[in-house]
């Protein structure tokens, strides 16, 4: 072995997400305006932005199942729904792809199935999920919290290394929110990615990287001590107010110097 390659060191890993000028247009409506940034991997990064800023199409960018108009994705070092990803990338939507009338256990055991899941491993996926009393009830009979947590089981039997959620603790206690949240802190240090968006701004000092959307461009990646200093408050939702409309102002600012 040389000298040089005895030093050498050892090839980074990808990023967990990579995109580059990516825009998405819907229908006639354009969404997403030319974003650029980088997940590491290991880092939980939180997706924020007020209601239609283009959380769910970035995640769905991300996940593969969003038609790009320009530019890239690329996770875990290959372009974003490309088929060996399908194993390593999870993801859970609003909208819950459960099957209500089976038992919880049988749909956690349905998703491990493809990622050849232990009994264990889907006992372990529910009991993370606090449902492990409701294991044998149907879906369709759980409370609404209790079901979208059914589909968070179904991602975590996985192992997925990018776990991608849309507003994972909507219709939470405080209590589940805050182990979830712990749930998420082990993950990420055991090497999974997850890119989680919330409306819940107490939930972005969890997060290691955030990154700030409105109208569909990128306003920021900072860590939520940097949204703290930039937004001069330490309550993070009223450092991302201040974000926020200092944007919309910038934005009314230009118009009018246009027109
Ligand atoms: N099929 C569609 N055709 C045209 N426009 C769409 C379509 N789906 C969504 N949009 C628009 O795209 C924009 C971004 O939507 P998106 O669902 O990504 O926002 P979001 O940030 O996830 O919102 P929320 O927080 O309310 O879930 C919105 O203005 C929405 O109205």
């Amino acid at each position: 072995m040389s000298h040089t390659a005895r030093h050498a060191a050892p090839p980074a890993a990808p990023a967990a997400i990579s995109a580059t000028g990516l825009h998405v247009a819907l229908g006639r409506t354009k969404v997403l305006h030319g974003l650029d940034f980088t997940v590491e991997p290991g880092r939980i990064a939180g997706l924020l932005g007020p209601s239609g800023s283009g959380k769910t199409t970035l995640m769905r960018a991300v996940v593969g199942v969003q038609r790009i108009t320009q530019g890239s994705v690329t996770v875990l070092g290959l372009p974003a729904g490309s088929a060996p990803l399908r194993r390593d990338v999870g993801y859970v939507t609003q909208g819950a792809s459960v099957y209500g009338d089976l038992s919880v256990e049988a749909n956690v055991r349905y998703f491990g199935a493809m990622h050849h899941a232990t009994a264990a491993d889907v006992a372990e996926a529910i009991a993370a999920v606090g449902l492990q009393g409701f294991a044998r009830q149907k879906a369709a009979d759980l409370s609404g919290g209790q079901f979208s947590r059914v589909s968070l089981a179904c991602a975590l039997v996985a192992h997925p290394k990018l776990l991608v959620l849309d507003e994972p603790t909507v219709g939470l206690d405080p209590v589940l929110r805050a182990e979830l949240w712990e749930r998420f802190a082990a993950m990420a240090a055991a090497g999974t990615t997850l890119l989680v968006s919330s409306h819940v701004m107490e939930e972005a000092s969890h997060c290691s990287s955030l990154l700030l959307l409105r109208e569909g461009l990128l306003l920021a990646q900072l860590t939520p001590a940097e949204l703290a200093e930039r937004g001069g408050s330490e309550d993070l939702e009223r450092a991302f107010l201040t974000i926020i409309k200092a944007a919309e102002r910038g934005q009314q600012e230009s118009q009018a110097a246009a027109s």
